[in-house]
C-alpha cells in the first residue's frame, strides 16, 4: 500500500510506453503490445511479452498495438494497457489517485485528444493533462523552455515525427508528420519484396534497421552486413539474404528525406530571431530514431545547423511529462479534464 500521491509522466507512444515517477525516474519502459483472447476478448500479456508474440499467434491470440501514428487506434485495449502500466508504476494499490501527464502528438485533433483524457481518466488518475511531445522532449532534454529564447527539437518516434521550436513556455512554430520508425520499417520490408522477392515481417525489418540502418554515406556503414530469413515470393520456401548497410541507406532514404523536408519547412516558418539562438545552440534530436546511424550528421548537413542527440533520447518523453508537474506556468497552460 502507498500512502503518498505518485504523479506520473507517461509517453504513450505508438511504440513504446514510458512511465516516469516523480523522485523514482522511468519505472516503466515496454512496448505498446497487448496480446489478447480473441474468443474471451481477455488480455493476455502486455507489454514485451505481448511484443514477442507480434506475427507469432495462433488464430484465438491476436497480439495488438492500440495506438497508431500516436493516437489511440482501439480504445478498450488502449485502456486496458494504461490500466496495467499505470498499476505497475504504482506498484500495486495507491491510496491517492495521481496527477498524470501524457505526453500526445502536436497535431493531434479533438476527438483524439479526448480519447487519451478519458482512457487516463478510467485508468484512476485523479486528472490527466496532455503535453505535446515536443515540449515534453524539450523539457526532458533539460532544455530552458522558458527563457526568450529559440530551442528546436525534433522527436523521431514510432508513428510520428514531430519539430518543433519552443521559446517562452510555448510552441512558436511546429510540424507534425505521420512518418517515422513504422514507416521506416515498411520501407525496408517493401525493399526486400522488390529486389530480392522476398517477403520478410515488421519484426525482422525493425531488426534490420536497428543492426545496420544508417542514413548518411560512409564506408564504414556500407560494409554493416546482417542475415535475414522471408519467405521466397517464387518458391513459397524460407529464403536467407545478407542484406548490407549501403543498400538499407537507399531503403530509408525516401523516409528520411520528408522528415529532412519537414524540419527544413520549421525553420522556414520560424522568426529569423528564433533561427538565429537555434543556429548557435544546434537542434536536440530525440525519441528511437535518432539513434539512426548519420541522422544528426545528415540534419547538420542539410540546414546548416548542427543537430545533436539528446541523452537517453528515448526517455526525454516521458522524463520532460513529468517533469512538467514542477512547471506549473506551464502546466497551467496545458490541455485537461475537469
Ligand atoms: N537503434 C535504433 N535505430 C533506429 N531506430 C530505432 C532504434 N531503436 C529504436 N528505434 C525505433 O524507434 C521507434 C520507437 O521510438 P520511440 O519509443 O521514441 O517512439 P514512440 O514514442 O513509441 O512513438 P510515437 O512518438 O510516434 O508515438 C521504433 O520505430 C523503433 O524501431
Amino acid at each position: 500500500m502507498i500512502f503518498k500521491r505518485q504523479d506520473l509522466g507517461i509517453d504513450l507512444g505508438t511504440a513504446n510506453t514510458l512511465v516516469y515517477v516523480k523522485g523514482k525516474g522511468i519505472v516503466v519502459n515496454e512496448p505498446s503490445v497487448v496480446a489478447i483472447n480473441v474468443e474471451t476478448e481477455e488480455v493476455i500479456k502486455v507489454g514485451e511479452e505481448a511484443k514477442r508474440m507480434l506475427g507469432k499467434t495462433p488464430a484465438y491470440i491476436k497480439a495488438i498495438r492500440p495506438l497508431k501514428d500516436g493516437v489511440i487506434a482501439d480504445y478498450n485495449i488502449a485502456l486496458a494497457m494504461l490500466n496495467y502500466f499505470i498499476n505497475r508504476a504504482q506498484n500495486g494499490f495507491s491510496l491517492f489517485r495521481p496527477m498524470v501527464v501524457v505526453g500526445v502528438p502536436v497535431g493531434i485533433t479533438e476527438v483524439e485528444s479526448r480519447a487519451i483524457l478519458e482512457a487516463g481518466n478510467e485508468a484512476g488518475a485523479k486528472r490527466v493533462f496532455l503535453i505535446e511531445e515536443p515540449m515534453a522532449t524539450a523539457i526532458g532534454a533539460n532544455l530552458n523552455v522558458e527563457e526568450p529564447s529559440g530551442n528546436m527539437v525534433i522527436d523521431i518516434g514510432g508513428g510520428t515525427t514531430e519539430i518543433a521550436v519552443i521559446s517562452l513556455g510555448s510552441l512558436v512554430t511546429w510540424t507534425s508528420i505521420r512518418l517515422a520508425g513504422d514507416e521506416l520499417d515498411e520501407s525496408i520490408v517493401q525493399y526486400v519484396r522488390e529486389i530480392y522477392r522476398v517477403i520478410i515481417g515488421e519484426r525482422t525489418a525493425e531488426r534490420v534497421k536497428m543492426e545496420i540502418g544508417n542514413v548518411y554515406p560512409d564506408k564504414e556503414y556500407d560494409e554493416l552486413e546482417t542475415y535475414i530469413t522471408g519467405i521466397d515470393l517464387s518458391t513459397g520456401l524460407p529464403k536467407k539474404l545478407i542484406l548490407k548497410g549501403g543498400e538499407i541507406r537507399e531503403a530509408l532514404k525516401p523516409i528520411v528525406m520528408q522528415i529532412i523536408d519537414a524540419t527544413k519547412s520549421t525553420i522556414e516558418k520560424t522568426p529569423p530571431e528564433l533561427v538565429a539562438d537555434i543556429t548557435e545552440k544546434g537542434i536536440v534530436v530525440a525519441g528511437g530514431g535518432s539513434l539512426l546511424r548519420g541522422i544528426t550528421k545528415l540534419i547538420s548537413k542539410e540546414t546548416g545547423i548542427d543537430a545533436i542527440r539528446a541523452d537517453e533520447p528515448m526517455t526525454c518523453v516521458a522524463r520532460g511529462a513529468g517533469m512538467v508537474l514542477d512547471k506549473l506556468d506551464i502546466l497551467s497552460r496545458l490541455r485537461r479534464n475537469e
